[in-house]
């Protein structure tokens, strides 16, 4: 593995941080600079890669993610050989829109049809996965509002080069569009910052070098991918870095700065349902690892209420597919006819 970037402290004083998180932080951290295109291609040799975009009403901005990879990492150089968006029941025009950019546009109900549908990113993730056949999966959200090439070429860099890496997380700054569209740096991710930072760093504090857990852009080898469960909704980072660490452990897993990523933001409410469910998810990891027994399962009903008192109650359970190499096991076994695309 390359050598990396130290990790700064900001102030000498307090807490330090754990040893292993440290060691694992300065040789598994690296730029999206350090991996320059010749140098993948060099590496890429047989290697089939895909990228997965998950798009639920992104038509702004799917167009011009898809036009990119297209033109920098399909055309310029071979180093993308699939472009998947998954249409996550989309009401506007985001499948014509990254059909015509020159996407694969898949839907999500209509892969693996014979399963009753599940809703939400974690499921459009799943089903990306199974309708995609690249060795290295890219996955990387559709509503970027600064992507370039090296969201997608970063990520690749430690997976085409070292045999070791299992999975490659992005880092990178997050601006925040507060009133008035004044951009304050660094107050992006506040469901990253609020929630899933401090239940890592209490319940799994091996993984609290990851900068972005909840980042939407990582990659990772197929059979890795399809020997984890893929938890619905929001949950499915967090539930993904948690049982990867189980499965491949810290040091199979990477990080690579790409910069700074603006995306659009959601609501309070919005952000408040994902929260749920992050947690939820943290819930469920911590009773399969057998380190939380509870006599009952949590609620899953999130009441909220509006600056006139009005309410909102949403459920925010979260579901989860198998790991996909068991779905596939088993519909082999039934006979053919396990995929179906439909553009
Ligand atoms: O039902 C859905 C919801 C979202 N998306 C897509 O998933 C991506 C990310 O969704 P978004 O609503 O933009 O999530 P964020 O508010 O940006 O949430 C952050 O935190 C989430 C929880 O970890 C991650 O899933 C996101 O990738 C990460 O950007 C976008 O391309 C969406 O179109 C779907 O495909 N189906
Ligand atoms: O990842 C997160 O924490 C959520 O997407 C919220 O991000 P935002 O605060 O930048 O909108």
């Amino acid at each position: 593995m390359r050598s990396g970037r130290r990790m700064e402290n900001y102030s000498g004083r307090g807490p330090a941080v754990p040893d292993r998180v440290r060691e694992w932080f300065g040789p598994h951290t690296t730029s999206a600079a350090d991996w320059p295109l010749d140098a993948l291609l060099l590496a890429k040799g047989p290697v089939t890669v895909s990228v997965v975009l998950p798009a639920r009403d992104e038509q702004e901005t799917v167009g011009e993610i898809v036009s990119i990879i297209r033109r920098d990492l399909v055309d310029a150089v071979p180093l993308v050989d699939e472009i998947v968006v998954v249409d996550s029941r989309s009401t506007d025009a985001t499948a014509a829109v990254a059909a015509a950019a020159g996407a694969r546009v898949v839907h999500q109900d209509a892969v693996l049809p014979g399963l009753p549908p599940l809703s939400g990113k974690g499921e459009a993730l799943w089903k990306g996965l199974a309708a995609s056949t690249g060795d290295l999966v890219v996955f990387a959200d559709a509503d970027l509002r600064n992507f370039g090439a090296h969201f997608i070429s970063g990520l690749l860099g430690p997976l085409l080069t070292d045999p070791r890496v299992q999975f490659v997380k992005g880092a990178y700054e997050r601006p925040l569009k507060g009133p008035g569209g004044v951009v304050q740096r660094g107050a992006g991710g506040r469901v990253t910052e609020l929630v899933a930072r401090p239940l890592l760093n209490l319940f799994w504090p091996e993984l609290a070098g990851f900068v972005q857990p909840l980042g939407g852009e990582y990659a990772a080898r197929r059979r890795v991918l399809e020997a984890v469960p893929f938890v619905t909704e929001y949950g499915v980072e967090f539930g993904l870095l948690v049982d990867l660490l189980e499965r491949v452990g810290l040091d199979a897993m990477a990080q690579v700065d790409l910069g700074s990523r603006e995306h659009s933001s959601q609501s309070i409410a919005a952000l408040g349902k994902m929260s749920g469910q992050i947690i939820l998810t943290a819930w469920s990891r911590l009773e399969r690892q057998g380190r939380l027994v509870s006599s009952e399962p949590p609620a899953t009903a999130l009441l909220q209420f509006a600056p006139d008192l009005s309410t909102a109650v949403s459920d925010v359970a979260v579901a989860e597919r198998p790991p996909l190499m068991s779905v596939v096991r088993e519909a082999v076994a039934r006979g053919p006819e396990v995929k179906e695309d439909v553009a």
